[in-house]
């Protein structure tokens, strides 16, 4: 069984896209997020996969979401035909944090590569979780997003040293920081530092969900991209589709 998120109440969010974020962007992917997260950021821009009524973690829009409405179970082989319905050779799967339902992943990526061997699997997250053995060899890359002191979790929740290391170490690792004040590059610069991440693996990517707000922070984000010698991503689907579910 896997917990998936909604569109619409009923209605799980599998959809086709351009990939927005990170070293794919731009590709034509199939993505499918999954509920459920073990961090919650105040600017989480998928709070309707964790803040559930009852769930008092500070978030900036300080909304509560229905979890009957915004959650589906569904078996693994029901998700891989969902996913299956769409034509793109690449599948991101995200969430929420979607390491958390690691087994019942590699038994739906196990699925869909009997049918499509050659679809390639890439997995957005927040870098605290271990990956589970059985899914580790069927992913092809982790866009793996730490978040910072400014997304108000507690340190040692959100950045694990031994996680980050490994990977740091891991060649399908592209590490993406999500930046809002200036003052977030002197952490990002302590973590590539303290863990030995490479430069062409390191993206900043300004947060926002509203075009006007990427475009102001991706001015000056671009420059000091530039003088550091890190990379920069912009987040493509906001400026196509705005803030919205399957998109
Ligand atoms: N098009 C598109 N690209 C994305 N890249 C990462 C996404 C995410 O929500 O994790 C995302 C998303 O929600 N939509
Ligand atoms: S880790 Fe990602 S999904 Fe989880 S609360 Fe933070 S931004 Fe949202
Ligand atoms: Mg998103």
């Amino acid at each position: 069984m896997l917990t998936l998120a909604t569109v619409n109440p009923g209605e799980p969010e599998v959809f086709s896209s351009l990939q927005g974020e990170g070293p794919s962007m731009g590709r034509p992917s199939v993505f499918v997020r999954l509920s459920r997260c073990n961090l919650a950021c105040r600017w989480c821009d998928t709070a309707y996969t964790w803040r559930f009524t009852g769930d008092n973690r500070p978030h900036r829009d300080e909304v509560a979401f229905e979890r009957g409405e915004n959650q589906i179970g569904l078996a693994e082989a029901d998700v891989a035909a969902l996913i299956l319905l769409h034509e793109e050779d690449r599948l991101v799967i995200t969430g929420g944090e979607p390491l958390l339902q690691g087994a019942a992943l590699a038994r739906m990526v196990a699925l869909l590569k009997v049918t499509r061997p050659a679809l390639h699997i890439e997995i957005e997250t927040n870098g605290t979780v271990a990956v589970h053995p059985d899914l580790d060899p069927l992913v092809d890359q982790f866009n793996v997003s730490p978040k910072l002191a400014h997304s108000g979790n507690p340190t040692e929740l959100a950045l694990v040293p031994e996680r980050l290391e490994a990977w740091a170490r891991d060649p399908r690792a592209w590490f993406k920081f999500v930046v809002a004040n200036a003052s977030d590059l002197a952490e990002i610069a302590a973590l590539q530092e303290r863990h030995g991440i490479a430069d062409d693996h390191l993206f900043v990517m300004p947060e926002g969900t509203a075009s006007s707000i990427l475009r102001e922070r991706s001015r000056w984000l671009a420059e000091e991209a530039l003088e550091r010698g890190w990379r920069f991503t912009d987040r493509l689907h906001i400026h196509l589709y705005g803030d919205t579910r399957g998109t």
